[in-house]
């Protein structure tokens, strides 16, 4: 990817949804950038259509009208394996649940996503263990994720979605499921680790007073981005 070239270009991106015979319009024409390093939060109501646009940029569903480009290439031009080797190479995720592998600990959780790329088990060992240190996270390595708290599994996601060094970090409502003073916790750790990293972030959330301090607040209404 050549420098300063959009991470994320969404043009005209639109998608409907058929619920009992009613066809529902959610995304009516989205137009996105994202650069390298912009942390951008994403605010609307529930409903609103969030998740569906983080679906977009994630490639994870069809369905879409317009043009998604991740790091430069059309992705409706690629195969699934195309789109495969586009999140991989690019994108990390967080969730609203940490999706974390249960019989794995800690450490192995954040060290997985790079074994499966091609990382050294030595050098995974040393970005997972520098990553959860960095969450506070430095004396939980052994712990599996039904011995840590909400917060602290989702520090650990945290920190596997980081682990490849993603050019953009896709986030829905990363602490969703946290009581308030952890999740302004987690989530101005988050903020900050990703900065640090130098990756993009786009992070929808409710919290107004975090996104506020992102580098682009986008709100979606009646489909578009304001
Ligand atoms: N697979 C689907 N089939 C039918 N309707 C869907 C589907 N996915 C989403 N929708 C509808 O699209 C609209 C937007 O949903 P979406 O989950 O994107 O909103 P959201 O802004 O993320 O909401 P929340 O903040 O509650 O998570 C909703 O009306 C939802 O019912």
């Amino acid at each position: 990817m050549s420098d300063g070239a959009p991470i994320v270009r969404l043009s005209g991106v639109t998608r409907s949804f058929e619920q009992g015979g009613v066809r529902i319009d959610v995304l009516k024409g989205i137009e996105l950038e994202i650069g390298p390093g912009q942390i951008v939060a994403l605010l609307g109501p529930s409903g609103s259509g969030k998740s569906t646009l983080l679906q977009a940029v994630g490639l994870l569903e069809g369905g879409f009208g317009g043009r998604i480009e991740i790091g430069g290439v059309d992705a409706a031009a690629e195969d699934a394996a195309g789109r495969t080797r586009l999140r991989r190479d690019h994108l990390g995720f967080v969730y609203q649940f940490h999706h974390l592998l249960p019989d794995f600990t800690a450490l192995e959780n954040v060290l997985l996503p790079q074994l499966i790329a091609g990382r050294s088990r030595a050098d995974a060992t040393a970005r997972a263990e520098e990553l959860l240190t960095a969450l506070g996270l430095g004396h939980r390595l052994t712990h599996r994720p039904s011995q840590l708290s909400g917060g602290e599994q989702q520090r650990v996601a945290v920190a596997r979605a980081l682990a490849n060094r993603p050019d953009l970090v896709l986030a829905d409502e990363p602490t969703g499921n946290l009581d308030e003073a952890t999740a302004n916790v987690v989530l101005e750790q988050f903020v900050q680790l990703v900065r640090g990293e130098g990756s993009a972030a786009l992070i929808a959330t409710h919290n107004e007073r975090l996104a506020f301090a992102m580098d682009r607040v986008y709100r979606l209404h009646d489909g578009k981005l304001t």
